[in-house]
């Protein structure tokens, strides 16, 4: 399903909306909300919406668990730190207890941490089909999507659920859920914005399969719940 919107102000705020629904049924349901944040600018807008009020005492913050989708292999300091994205705009300003807080960092080689971080997984998800409550997404105007990138050797993953590699045109490693992984979620809402982002928006959507090119395609919940929030000007070639 795509809802296209005016401009990211309307976007970020149908987003925060979701995100409080979302949270509020998952711990209706069963005491507890496990999201997966995205990184990039297209949820910085939602995570200062939810850091306010009316959003942030509608959030069960306490029942909050947070993790990550995908990561620039980059310390929690560093500028280009999806983490520290998160926390200077949203998560310190929240009360979610530090506990539940799963960046996709820690002092070791990445295919280490890769490996730690899938077993964290399972152990906290316990042999359940569906994992988190909400996935949130953004896509590169290439089409890419968490750290899926066109033509890269992760995007055939079909086992594990957590992925390190050195993406050599930006000269680091990046850290992934893999599809198989992404796509146990019980919900996937992609947030995308931008005239830079209609051509791959237009191929993700409505293009020849492609996954290898346009790798947001393997995006396919097996619960079939995937929302794209999209801009105008995003949604200009659709
Ligand atoms: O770490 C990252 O870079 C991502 O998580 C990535 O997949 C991002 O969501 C897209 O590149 C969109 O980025 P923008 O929102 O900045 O356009």
């Amino acid at each position: 399903m795509i809802q296209i919107f005016k401009n990211i102000t309307a976007l970020s705020q149908a987003a925060a909306e979701i995100f409080v629904q979302v949270a509020q049924a998952a711990v209706k349901e069963k005491g507890k909300f496990s999201v997966a944040l995205t990184g990039g600018s297209s949820p910085e807008g939602m995570y200062r919406l939810l850091a306010q009020s009316p959003y942030r005492e509608q959030v069960p913050w306490e029942q909050t668990y947070i993790f990550w989708g995908d990561e620039r292999w980059v310390p929690l300091t560093d500028e280009r730190s999806n983490a520290k994205m998160a926390f200077e705009t949203l998560l310190s300003h929240v009360p979610v207890p530090k506990n539940h807080i799963y960046p996709m960092w820690a002092d070791v080689a990445p295919e280490q941490f890769a490996s730690d971080y899938e077993d964290l997984l399972k152990k906290y998800f316990d042999d359940e089909e569906l994992l988190f409550d909400l996935m949130l997404l953004g896509m590169g105007d290439d089409g890419h999507t968490a750290s899926l990138f066109p033509g890269t050797a992760v995007l055939q993953e079909q086992d594990r659920w957590v992925q390190a590699y050195y993406l050599e045109p930006q000269h680091m490693h990046r850290i992934t859920l893999t599809a198989p992984c992404l796509n146990r979620s019980k919900k996937i809402m992609f947030l995308t914005y931008g005239e830079k982002k209609a051509n791959a928006l237009y191929e993700v959507q409505e293009g020849a399969r492609n996954p290898q090119k346009y790798p947001s395609q393997l995006i396919e919940p097996l619960t079939k719940d995937v929302v794209w929030l999209v801009d105008e000007a995003a949604a200009s070639k659709l």
